[in-house]
């Protein structure tokens, strides 16, 4: 960070509450998202995580408030928060199998200016496979394609959930080593569950547990204190061949957040 310049709040979370098919998802949830570098969403499985990236998004029912860039945009549509500078990169990532990269590359164009210099200037392998079918990439490249194509346009933060989710360890550290490359032009809400990527990428933390807040504060000093990541996350251990962990106690240099308790 240069000296004397703060990063501000681009995203206030404040007393978000979402009910799905009549049960209670979050209770109240409240946090800020920096206007630079990666803000980390952690907690373990099931307690919300993909849910409050949702509800951010509109797709989610949601009370409370969220105030992006100034304004309320709690209870707006999809469609007018994409334009207003929310991309999203989902779990699954959703990329069209049966097209080529430049086609589903195409699909995310808003504007005649889109930045296709940038995306191939961060992902020069998108370029070299532009004609190659998006079903036939490797998980490590389609991810690679999701994230080219929230950059295509100027958006202005991007909701990432889950991208390292099922990639090889070679190929998470490559992901991660994209993401902190985008992470350099737009802040990321990421939702990451490899403790190793978090330590790579995250600034700021939030944990969630049980559709509440459980701890905020910087990721290095989450990840620095072993008892404390234990406690709120169920981990750590040493990461195994596909990349996800086990518990074998707190070894939070590595791993991957475990289930409830
Ligand atoms: N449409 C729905 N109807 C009812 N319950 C839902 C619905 N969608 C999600 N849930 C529940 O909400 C809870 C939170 O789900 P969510 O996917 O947000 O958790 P998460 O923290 O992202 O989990 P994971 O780490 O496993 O991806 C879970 O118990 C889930 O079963």
């Amino acid at each position: 960070m240069t000296a004397g310049i703060e990063p501000q709040s681009l995203l206030k979370v404040r007393d978000l509450a979402v009910v799905l098919s009549g049960l209670s998802i979050l209770q109240g949830v409240s946090f800020d998202v920096a206007d630079t570098g990666v803000t980390v969403l952690l907690g373990r499985n099931g307690v919300g995580k993909t849910t409050t990236l949702r509800a951010i998004l509109g797709l989610a029912p949601a009370t409370g408030s969220l105030t992006f860039d100034g304004d309320e945009i709690v209870g707006r549509r999809t469609h007018e928060l994409v334009q207003k500078g929310l991309g999203y990169v989902p779990e699954d990532r959703c990329v069209f199998a049966g097209l080529t990269v430049a086609e589903n590359l195409r699909l995310a164009e808003r504007t005649k200016t889109s930045a296709y210099d940038l995306v191939f200037e961060l992902f020069p392998e998108l370029k070299k496979r532009a004609s190659q079918k998006a079903g036939s990439l490797s998980g490590g490249q389609q991810q690679m394609l999701a994230l080219g194509r929230v950059l295509l346009t100027e958006n202005r933060l991007l909701l990432v959930d889950e991208p390292t989710k099922g990639l090889a360890p070679k190929v998470v550290t490559e992901v991660a080593d994209a993401l902190a490359r985008v992470a350099v032009r737009v802040p990321i809400l990421l939702v990451e569950q490899n403790l190793a990527v978090v330590r790579r990428l995250a600034g700021d933390a939030v944990v969630l547990a049980a559709g509440q807040v459980a701890w905020t504060g910087s990721a290095s000093e989450l990840l620095g204190d072993q008892d404390l990541t234990k406690s709120l996350l169920g981990v750590g251990a040493s990461i195994d061949a596909d990349g996800r962990g086990e518990e074998r106690g707190a070894h939070p240099d590595g791993g991957t957040v475990g289930s409830h308790a």
